[in-house]
């Protein structure tokens, strides 16, 4: 005997007709990723060879101008619309206050120049901050042993400068003190680089995932204690969007999340508040982690590129800075 209330033997609503075949999964798709969406970050160097691998970030080189100019072509014809530098100088250049980077003739600026000469039409992103010229591996202005934030701020206002008149489009301060969007922009707008875009990081946490980057650039060895005095907190949301909404009155025009993907939260929550362009980076510690798994053959490596770049578009990114773009625009069709 049947029940009073039997369910029907079937169910009305069924969510898999959506999903039953490419086509129909397509078309509805709800988010996209393509290779405008990939910002590509190189790591550059002042050593006489032209690519040096990163042991702890397999497919990664360090490179010289030259190549870095040839990155960028490639970058280019997938259709990346911008690439990013991140400088691993000589020890014998750094010391406590980070000279090296306000250098007009120094590395960043001629890669600058080398990109802008090959490929006038790609985006130019330069890392504004002092961690990689500084004998101590921090990102300030180290004083008795204290990074002091106000001496800092003049430091990377003559970088983002430098960076600036070198033809950098874009200068993105990593540092976090307090202020420096101001400072920078304050700088620009009073040597006649209005239209340079400000990318601030502005919700950047102390990361063990920052290693291998560290590795890359050359600061992991000076590095002397942590930088939780100045990049946030993982414990926090709130505070990501207190330092959002400074950043974008200072005059940033776009911001960024980073880590990436254990922060993808903090990009649904700022994307959704600000509705200003927000970016993540997936950083190096992922993709080190990804690059291991895949070694291993515990991870299908172009199925798990592609899910996870997607994940930061599905939290409402803009766009994601990731080593893996080139081979993501190919996987794209590119
Ligand atoms: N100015 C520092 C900077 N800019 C980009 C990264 C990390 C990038 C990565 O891990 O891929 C860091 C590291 C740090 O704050 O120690
Ligand atoms: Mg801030």
């Amino acid at each position: 005997m049947t029940a009073p209330f039997a369910p029907a033997p079937y169910p009305l609503a069924r969510p898999r007709r959506l999903r039953s075949s490419p086509w129909v999964r397509r078309m509805v798709a709800e988010t996209t990723l393509s290779p405008s969406d990939l910002i590509w970050p190189l790591i550059v160097h002042d050593g006489a060879e032209d690519r040096v691998p990163v042991p702890s970030m397999p497919g990664v080189f360090r490179l010289s101008p030259k190549a870095a100019a040839e990155a960028a072509k490639e970058a280019h014809g997938l259709g990346i619309p911008m690439v990013g530098l991140f400088p691993n100088v000589d020890p014998s250049m750094k010391d406590t206050v980070g000279t090296g980077a306000t250098d007009p003739d120094g590395l960043v600026p001629e890669c600058i120049r080398a990109i802008k000469d090959a490929v006038p039409d790609i985006g130019v992103m330069t890392d504004v901050a002092l961690d990689c010229y500084t004998d101590h591996g921090h990102d300030g202005v180290l004083q008795d042993g204290r990074i002091v934030n106000d001496p800092t701020l003049e430091r990377l206002a003559e970088q983002a400068f430098i960076h600036a008149h070198a033809g950098a489009n874009v200068v993105a301060p990593s540092d976090m003190m307090d202020g420096r969007v101001q400072a920078i922009r304050e700088a620009l707008e009073a040597n006649g680089f209005q239209d340079t875009l400000i990318l601030s990081y502005a919700a950047k946490y102390a990361s063990a995932f920052y290693g291998p980057y560290r590795d890359a650039v050359g600061s992991a060895r000076q590095l002397s204690g942590d930088k939780k005095t100045y990049q946030m907190d993982y414990a926090n949301t709130d505070e990501a969007l207190r330092e959002v909404a400074m950043d974008i009155a200072e005059g940033a025009d776009m911001v960024m999340v980073k880590p990436g993907m254990p922060y993808l939260d903090i990009v649904r929550r700022v994307s959704e508040t600000f509705k200003v362009p927000t970016l993540a980076y997936q950083v190096s510690g992922e993709y080190a982690m990804m690059k291991a798994s895949i070694a291993n053959g515990w991870l299908d490596e172009d199925r798990a590129i592609l899910e996870t770049l997607h994940g930061f578009k599905r939290a409402g990114c803009a766009g994601v800075l990731t080593y893996f773009a080139p081979q993501a625009a190919r996987l794209l069709g590119a």
